[in-house]
């Protein structure tokens, strides 16, 4: 599917660096300094925004070889001590990424340190201080309810590299199958990953709570709770003037990735052996090539070199996590970024290179812009098409309930039949169950609902309660469900019954008596693909099941997360493909485009099969056709008024049928438009992916020319000394060539 994107231009940030110093020791409460007063904690002066070297501790000295370290001064954002709390991080460092990226700008936060330094307890925080994740997540939901002129769509995901793996920590089965690519205008793609479309803090918490059970956590000296693996949060942020739209304004696409690096360890001092030592092993040759991809940039920005014009020097392939980080890393992004030190002095060492990391990743700077995009590629608009629709078939359906009535009015109306009543109101709260439900993912605030409540566009009978708690009981900010998990142990239940995770749903923690009407109604609905209800439900769960609907959305502007589909293709990588490949890999991988190649005809010819279903008239229209013109004769000889009771019943009965297949016919058009849009976004996929392994086929073709040009450029010269040899040895034999051969 085409995504047109338009992108605003922004002036250039800078990233936002801080220092956090973690406590010296952790069971007695820190120093604490009057703002902006000196405070000396072991080995280092912390003043103001300024951390440096303690010089009396110069006796205990760190390497010799890094005597400079012993006098450097660095100066930061915002440098926080020992006591500092991280809600006060939150608000001076991260706050604004995150507003930022609730208007449409990509943001990242970071918190990159040494081993035991706090990085997770910065990110997830506890119950008496909560962490970045869960500050940031509330204030996405406030930021919401304050917001009267934009609706909202979220959904979450989340993520590990370990041992340079990428895990879906929503869905550890998809082992194996999370595959990253790019894509030409959609940039790092990320495949196979699941999404959740949230409603609520507590469910993100109940999510990441459960995700937490996943993540790859164990004991070193240094931390008996250390992560062993990088994390990813990631939330995708659709939002959409509901006021005043002009033409052309279309849907914001942001994200905002909030990453738990892994801490850099020295297998000494972490004392790691086997598995431990491996993942280490990991953990400090990602880092490294992070190090090395932030000194390119910050070197770049020196020269005043645009990143976009260098991406390709810049080394993101070497890791998977720069390989994920690019989007954001790559000029297009608003940056926080925690560096968490020891103040020990015996990881002076270490704080000093984590400091000169920070001090580098100040001078990258950042061009971030907002990205519209104007097609129906964004699942809120895809939602908002949906809605429509419905309402359309609601507003049919009270147009004919009303028609009937007046009929039955009428001195010769037919007679009542409470059966058919039944059925009308059934379908009324069928698709007024499956508006609510597609309403209740699309968020907004309080007074924007009343506003739309009291619209006189709106259908008069009540779709949503005026509640718009997105906090719950429990209110904003206490994230109860976040914390109930002690790291090293596995979720209690009342998390997973929150999250709603066994039966793959969304949760929902403002159900109300409207709503439990909604789920029995739907319990009740045959299960078949064109029910209203059953389509908004299955769009309700479009992401916690395998095989999903494309909505695009999630892949805009680079490095976002593809919605797990299930795809015939799954073998082997574009980047497995480029590397080391001798001929019979080019050969097996040739066979493999043919494959792909051949699966992309299939698809086609399925759709034209489609196509040419909906160009046909289905058998409900040729039937009622029939039904129509078999209709009995009028007593009255061709009059248009039916003149005996029993014709007028049938009349009303057959215009009944004709109605309702009228009806089924419209859900069936619709069930071929989306099976249509999912063979055209599988096809993309497809496409992309013979691109991907064409562009790999053809870069191997010409390695293996230009080694062919090599060798014989090789051999040539070979034989040419070969030559010259030989008539070197008759010249010294003192003999012509020919008297040589004879
Ligand atoms: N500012 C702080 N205040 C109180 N306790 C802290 C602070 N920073 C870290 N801690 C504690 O120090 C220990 C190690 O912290 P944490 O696990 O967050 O480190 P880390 O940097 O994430 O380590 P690793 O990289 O090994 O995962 C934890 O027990 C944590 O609660």
């Amino acid at each position: 599917m085409s995504q047109q994107q338009q992108q605003q231009a922004s002036s250039t940030t800078s990233i936002n660096v801080c220092v956090r110093v973690r406590p010296l020791h952790l069971n007695s409460p820190p120093p604490t300094a009057p703002p902006g007063s000196p405070l000396t904690v072991e080995c280092w002066n912390l003043t103001s925004n300024v951390i440096q070297p303690n010089p009396s501790f110069e006796s205990l000295s760190y390497d010799s070889t890094s005597s400079k370290n012993k006098r450097t001064a660095y100066a930061f954002d915002h440098l926080f001590y020992p006591s500092s709390q991280t809600a006060s991080i939150y608000n001076l460092a991260v706050k604004n990424v995150v507003e930022a990226s609730m208007s449409g700008y990509h943001g990242s936060v970071f918190a990159y340190g040494q081993t035991a330094t706090g990085k997770t307890y910065t990110m997830q925080g506890t119950g008496a201080s909560p962490g970045i994740v869960p500050l940031a997540v509330t204030d996405c939901f406030r930021y919401i309810s304050s917001c009267d002129d934009r609706e909202f769509l979220l959904r979450v995901s989340y993520m590990e590299i370990y041992n340079e793996q990428i895990n879906d920590l929503f869905a550890p089965s998809t082992l194996n199958s999370i595959r990253i690519y790019e894509h030409k205008g959609k940039g790092v793609v990320i495949k196979g990953m699941k999404e959740e479309v949230v409603m609520s803090p507590d469910q993100v918490f109940a999510l990441v709570a459960a995700g937490e059970a996943h993540r790859h956590i164990g004991a070193t000296e240094m931390n008996e709770n250390s992560s062993r693996s990088h994390t990813i949060f990631r939330l995708v942020i659709e939002s959409r003037a509901v006021r005043g739209t002009k033409n052309g304004s279309g849907v914001r696409v942001s994200t905002l990735s909030l990453v738990d690096l892994a801490g850099s360890e020295s297998a000494a001092q972490a004392n790691t052996k086997g598995s431990r030592r491996s993942e280490g092993h990991f953990i400090n040759k990602s880092l490294l090539t992070l190090g090395h991809v932030i000194w390119k940039l910050s070197e770049a920005s020196r020269k005043n070199i645009k990143v976009e014009d260098i991406a390709q020097h810049i080394p993101y392939r070497d890791s998977k996590l720069t390989r994920l980080l690019q989007p954001s890393l790559g000029g297009n992004a608003q940056i926080a970024i925690i560096c968490n030190v020891s103040p020990e002095a015996k990881h002076a060492e270490e704080t000093h290179n984590t400091l000169k990391f920070a001090s580098r990743a100040k001078r990258i700077k950042q061009q971030a812009r907002v990205t519209q995009v104007l097609d129906d590629a964004t699942m809120l608009q895809q939602y908002r098409e949906e809605i429509g629709i419905l309402r359309t078939q609601l507003n049919s359906l009270a147009v004919q309930n009303k028609n009937f009535q007046e009929q039955l009015m009428s001195p010769k109306g037919a007679p009542h039949n409470p059966e058919d009543e039944g059925e009308d109101e059934e379908e009324t709260q069928h698709i007024q169950a499956a508006i609510r439900n597609l309403e209740r993912l699309i968020l907004k605030s309080a007074d924007e609902r009343k506003r739309e409540m009291g619209s006189p566009r709106r259908s008069s009978q009540p779709e949503h309660s005026t509640k718009n708690s997105f906090f719950g009981d429990n209110g904003a900010g206490k994230n109860n469900l976040f914390f109930k998990r002690n790291r090293s142990s596995s979720l209690t239940v009342d998390v997973e019954r929150n999250a709603g995770l066994n039966n793959g749903s969304s949760n929902n923690n403002n159900d109300d008596d409207d709503d439990d009407t909604a789920k029995n109604v739907e319990m009740e609905t045959p299960t078949t693909s064109n029910k209203p209800s059953q389509a908004a439900d299955d769009k309700r769960r479009a992401f916690s099941i395998d095989d999903e609907m494309a909505a695009g959305g999630s892949m805009i502007a680079g490095g976002d997360v593809e919605r797990i589909r299930t795809s015939s293709i799954r073998s082997g990588t574009p980047e497995s493909s480029t590397s080391n490949m001798d001929s019979v890999s080019l050969v097996n991988e040739l066979q493999r485009v043919q494959g792909l190649l051949g699966a992309v005809l299939e698809k086609k010819n399925n759709r034209k099969t489609a196509e040419s279903k909906i160009q046909q008239p289905t058998n409900f229209t040729a039937n009622l056709n029939i039904d129509l013109s078999n209709m009995p004769p009028t007593p009255g000889g061709g009059s248009d008024i039916p003149t005996s009771f029993s014709s007028k019943d049938e009349e009303i009965t057959a215009l009944k049928q004709s109605n309702k297949k009228l009806e089924m016919e419209k859900r069936l058009r619709k069930a071929d438009a989306q099976f249509l849009e999912q063979s055209l976004n599988d096809k993309d996929q497809m496409l992309c992916e013979v691109a991907n392994v064409l562009d790999a086929v053809e870069k191997h073709q010409e390695s293996l020319e230009k080694e062919n040009t090599e060798l014989a450029e090789a051999l040539s010269r070979t034989q040419s000394i070969l030559a010259s040899r030989e008539n070197e040895l008759l010249r010294i034999k003192g003999v012509s060539a020919e008297e040589e051969v004879f």
